[in-house]
């Protein structure tokens, strides 16, 4: 028999008939929290979808659970105390999106950079009027320091940008040392400290975790060079939105660029909806046809083999599965 597996996203077809052929597909359009969708909850054996909030009273409703899939490599949105006491393995899809995700960190470090929101919105409305000067003129980037808090894979990608078609000295802070960063990219190993006090451009890339939990806020941003322009693309949740909306504000940096924020969709009425020096992008990291096609497909081969017990490859809690005596 095959086993049954509740989808909480809308997929393409074809990608569908290929989990349709090893399981009994049970489809929703998120996560509607309605009776139909509990009943189907309570005996199914694979659950695979993003972005809804997967926590302990949802989990707790569906005890036939064997194996959960993420469309995402963030797991964040998962209840991992639950997972772990109940051993079920939460599988990501890591790798397949970290070149486009790194285009568009790039894409908020030129667009803030220069400018080009604000001055794009400046010729629509017609207040182009002359030639632009000092007022307008924006900041280069070649050639300018750039500091990655999290330089793993998707630091890693920018990183390679930056290196190689920019010319930008790199330094990171991780808990660990990332030897591959520092010889294929001459990345320098820097405390929080120096390299907020030393780069041009500082990028957050690390995951969400209770110790990275507001890991940037209002000391953080005092330490930072004034005309520091501020990239965060992980989670809102790893910096302090309210201390960040107040170093725009004050001027104690430059400019910031969020793909990512506390509350997701951003309330309209968010300060940061009004500040000129801010970039607003609505979580568009991975959000290519090409990558969000290759995600789901990853999505779908990890929960095939986890619920074959197959966890070698994609598990975001493999080290639960792991025999110690192996
Ligand atoms: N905006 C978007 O659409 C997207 C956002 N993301 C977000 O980006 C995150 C990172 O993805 P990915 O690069 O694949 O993850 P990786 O695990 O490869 O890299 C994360 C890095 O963060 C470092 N890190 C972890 N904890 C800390 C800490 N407390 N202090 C400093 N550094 C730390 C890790 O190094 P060490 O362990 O040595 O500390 C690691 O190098 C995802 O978890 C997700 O939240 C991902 C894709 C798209
Ligand atoms: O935010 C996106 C992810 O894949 O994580």
């Amino acid at each position: 028999m095959k086993p049954k597996v509740l989808l909480y996203k809308r997929i393409p077809e074809q990608a569908l008939a290929k989990l349709q052929a090893q399981c009994d597909v049970v489809s929703f359009d998120g996560i509607p929290h309605s009776t139909e969708f509990y009943r189907e909850l309570a005996d199914a054996q694979g659950l695979i979808g993003s972005s809804a909030v997967i926590n302990h009273p949802l989990l707790k409703k569906a005890p036939k659970l064997k194996a959960i899939s993420t469309i995402s490599v963030g797991t964040d949105q998962f209840d991992h105390d639950y997972l772990a006491s109940h051993q079920i393995p939460l599988m990501h899809t890591p790798n397949v999106l970290n070149e486009t995700t790194a285009d568009t960190i790039f894409t908020l470090i030129m667009c803030t950079a220069r400018r080009a929101v604000e001055l794009t919105n400046m010729v629509k409305q017609g207040n182009w009027t002359s030639s632009i000067k000092e007022p307008h003129f924006g900041t280069d980037v070649h050639g300018k320091t750039l500091g990655i808090i999290g330089m793993g894979r998707i630091g890693e990608a920018l990183a390679k940008r930056a290196h190689f078609g920019f010319d930008m000295p790199i330094q990171y802070c991780n808990r660990s040392r990332n030897m591959k960063a520092e010889h294929t990219y001459n990345a320098t190993y820097l405390d929080m400290g120096n390299l907020l006090a030393s780069s041009d451009f500082v990028c957050v890339m690390t995951p969400l975790t209770p110790d990275t939990h507001k890991l940037i806020g209002a000391n953080e941003f005092a330490k930072m060079k004034k005309s520091a322009i501020f990239i965060n693309a992980s989670r809102g949740k790893v910096i302090d939105e309210t201390a960040l909306i107040e170093a725009l504000e004050r001027g104690e940096i430059r400019a910031a660029g969020l793909d990512v924020f506390e509350v997701e969709p951003l309330p309209a009425d968010s300060p940061l909806c009004q500040l000129n020096n801010a970039v607003l992008f609505p979580h568009i990291g991975s959000a290519t046809a090409e990558t969000r096609l290759k995600m789901i497909e990853c999505a779908i081969d990890n929960l095939i083999n986890a619920l074959k017990g197959d966890l070698s490859k994609n598990c975001a809690n493999a080290h639960l599965f792991i025999n110690p005596t192996d």
